[in-house]
C-alpha cells in the first residue's frame, strides 16, 4: 500500500498566493487552503492536517496567534509562518512559538518545495523517534513460539492474516500474550511503518473512555481545556488493538460499529464525521458470545469483529514451551542484571511443570525476573522458588493423597526452609543438621518424606 499523502492546510487572505502555493505543492501533497485563521482552526478540527502554511497578517485572528492556538492543540502539526515582510521581531517570535521557518513571500519555488520537504521529513523523523523509544521499550519482546500444537497454528493463522485489513479477535485468559500477538499481526501486516496503539479499555476511567477513543474538542465537556485527538485518529494509517473489548458500555458499541462500518468517528462535541483508515485488533478474556446472549454486547458488533478469531491458549495447557520460555527470559534478566545465571536445575523445573500458572507467561516472566535477581549461582534451585510456587506445586502433587491444605502449607514451608539450609551448607548434610540442631537421621528422614530427591541423588553420587 502505498502510504497516503500528507496534508498541507495554507492559511492566507490573498487568493493569488493561495493558488500559488497550491500550485507549487499539489503535485507532492494533499493541499487544502482558507482564508481565515477562524477558517483554518476550524478545518484543523474536522480533518487530519500534518503541516500548514501560515500568512502572518490576517484578518480577525492572526496568524502569530493562530500558529499558538496550533501548537496548543496540536503539537505534531509542523507550521512554517510566510510573510509579505521581513520582520526580525516576527520572525523571532514566530520561532519562539515553535514555527518550523519564517520565510518571506518573495520566495523561490524550488525553496519552497525544499522548505516543506524538510519539515515533512523532521515530521517523519520525530515519529520514527517516538516509535523507535516504543520499540526499545519492547525491545524485551521477543516473541516466544514454542513448539506446542496450538500456539504453532495460531502463529500460521497469525502469518496468513496479517497481511489482510481485517478485524482479528484475540481471546485467551490474562497474560497469555494477547496485546504481544496484536503487535506481531501489526509488524507484519502492510500498515508496519504506521502507528501501534493499544488501548486497555478495563483500564481506562468509565467516563473517559469515549473521549480517550474519539476524542474531543476544546471546551465539550468540564475539563477539556484542549482538542483532543482520540486513540481511533492516532492510529491512523496503522493498527488500533482494543483490549477487554466485552468492557465496551453498549452506547460506545454503537460507536465502535459505526467506527468500523463507515471508516468515520466523530468527536466528543464534534459537529462532522472525520474520516479514519486503521485495521482493528481487539481482545477478550471474557466469553463474548455468553455476553451478546446476556444481552451486555451487541450481536452486530459481535459479529463484525469475529471476522477472524486467534485463541491463545492458557500456559498450564502447553507445558511443552514453558523451557523455551523460561530460557529466553533468564537469558534476558541475567544480561540486564549482570548476573552469570544460565538455567534451571531440573529438580526446580519440574516443580514449575506442576504449577498451574493462573497468570500465565506474564506470570512465568515475573518470576524468572525474580528468581534470576536472587540467585547468584550459574543454576535456578528449588530454594530460588517463591514458596508460594512450591506450595502450589505440591498441592498439585499430593492433592489426591488425602493431606489437608494446613498440612500441605507446613510441608511446603519446611522443606523450602530445608532447602535453603542445605544450599547454604553447600550440601553437606551432617554439617546442615548440626546447625539446624536436628539430628542427621531426622533430616535425611524428612528430606525423603518432602521428596528432596534431589539431594538424595546427590548423596548416592557423593
Ligand atoms: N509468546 C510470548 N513470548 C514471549 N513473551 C510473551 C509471550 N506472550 C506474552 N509474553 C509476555 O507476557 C506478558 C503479558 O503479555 P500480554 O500483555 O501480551 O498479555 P495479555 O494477554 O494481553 O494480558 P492481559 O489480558 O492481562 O492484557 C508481556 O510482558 C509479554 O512480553
Amino acid at each position: 500500500m502505498a502510504p497516503a499523502l500528507k496534508t498541507i492546510l495554507i492559511v492566507d487572505d490573498d487568493e493569488g498566493m493561495r493558488d500559488t502555493l497550491m500550485a507549487i505543492l499539489k503535485r507532492d501533497y494533499r493541499v487544502l487552503s482558507v482564508s481565515s485563521a477562524e477558517d483554518g482552526l476550524s478545518r484543523l478540527r474536522q480533518t487530519r492536517v500534518d503541516l500548514m502554511l501560515l500568512d502572518v497578517r490576517l484578518p480577525g485572528i492572526g496568524g502569530l496567534e493562530l500558529l499558538r492556538q496550533v501548537r496548543e492543540q496540536r503539537d505534531e502539526v509542523e507550521v512554517i509562518m510566510i510573510s509579505a515582510i521581513t520582520d526580525v521581531e516576527t520572525a523571532v517570535q514566530a520561532m519562539k512559538l515553535g514555527a518550523y521557518h519564517y520565510i518571506t513571500k518573495e520566495f523561490d519555488y524550488d525553496a519552497l518545495r525544499a522548505l516543506v520537504r524538510n519539515a515533512s521529513e523532521r515530521q517523519d523523523l520525530r515519529n520514527r523517534v517516538e516509535s523507535l523509544t516504543a520499540q526499545v521499550q519492547a525491545q524485551d519482546e521477543e516473541f516466544v513460539t514454542g513448539t506446542s500444537a496450538t500456539m504453532k497454528a495460531v502463529v500460521s493463522l497469525v502469518q496468513k492474516v496479517a497481511r489482510l485489513d481485517s478485524t482479528v479477535l484475540i481471546t485467551g485468559e490474562s497474560g497469555t500474550g494477547k496485546e504481544m500477538l496484536a503487535r506481531r499481526i501489526h509488524a507484519e501486516s502492510d500498515r508496519r511503518k504506521g502507528p501501534f496503539i493499544a488501548v486497555n479499555l478495563a483500564a481506562v476511567p468509565s467516563e473517559l473512555v469515549e473521549s480517550t477513543l474519539f476524542g474531543h474538542e476544546r471546551g465539550s465537556f468540564t475539563g477539556a481545556v484542549r482538542q483532543q485527538l482520540g486513540k481511533f485518529e492516532l492510529a491512523n494509517s496503522g493498527t488500533l488493538f482494543l483490549d477487554e473489548i466485552g468492557d465496551l458500555r453498549l452506547e460506545l458499541q454503537a460507536k465502535l460499529l459505526r467506527a468500523i462500518q463507515e471508516d468515520e468517528i466523530e468527536r466528543v462535541g464534534g459537529r462532522h464525521p472525520i474520516q479514519v483508515d486503521f485495521r482493528l485488533v481487539v481482545a477478550t478474556n471474557a466469553d463474548l458470545s455468553e455476553a451478546v446472549r446476556q444481552g451486555r454486547f451487541r450481536e452486530d458488533l459481535f459479529y463484525r469483529i469475529n471476522v477472524i478469531p486467534a485463541r491463545l491458549p492458557a500456559l498450564r495447557d502447553r507445558k511443552e514451551d514453558l523451557g523455551q520460555l523460561l530460557d529466553v527470559f533468564i537469558r534476558r534478566y541475567a544480561l540486564r542484571f549482570r548476573k552469570v545465571v544460565r538455567g534451571i536445575e531440573p529438580s526446580a523445573f519440574a516443580v514449575l511443570e506442576r504449577y498451574a500458572w493462573p497468570g500465565n507467561i506474564r506470570e512465568l516472566q515475573n518470576l524468572a525476573e525474580r528468581m534470576v535477581a536472587v540467585c547468584d549461582k550459574a543454576e535456578i534451585t528449588e530454594a530460588d522458588l517463591p514458596l508460594e510456587v512450591q506450595l502450589a506445586a505440591l498441592e498439585a502433587l499430593t492433592a489426591d493423597q488425602g493431606e489437608s491444605v494446613l498440612d500441605q502449607a507446613v510441608a511446603a514451608f519446611e522443606r523450602s526452609y530445608l532447602l535453603k539450609a542445605l544450599e547454604k551448607g553447600e550440601w553437606n548434610i551432617a554439617a546442615t543438621a548440626r546447625q539446624l540442631r536436628l539430628p542427621l537421621s531426622t533430616l535425611k528422614h524428612r528430606m525423603g518424606r518432602l521428596r528432596l530427591t534431589d539431594v538424595t541423588r546427590r548423596l548416592r553420587d557423593a
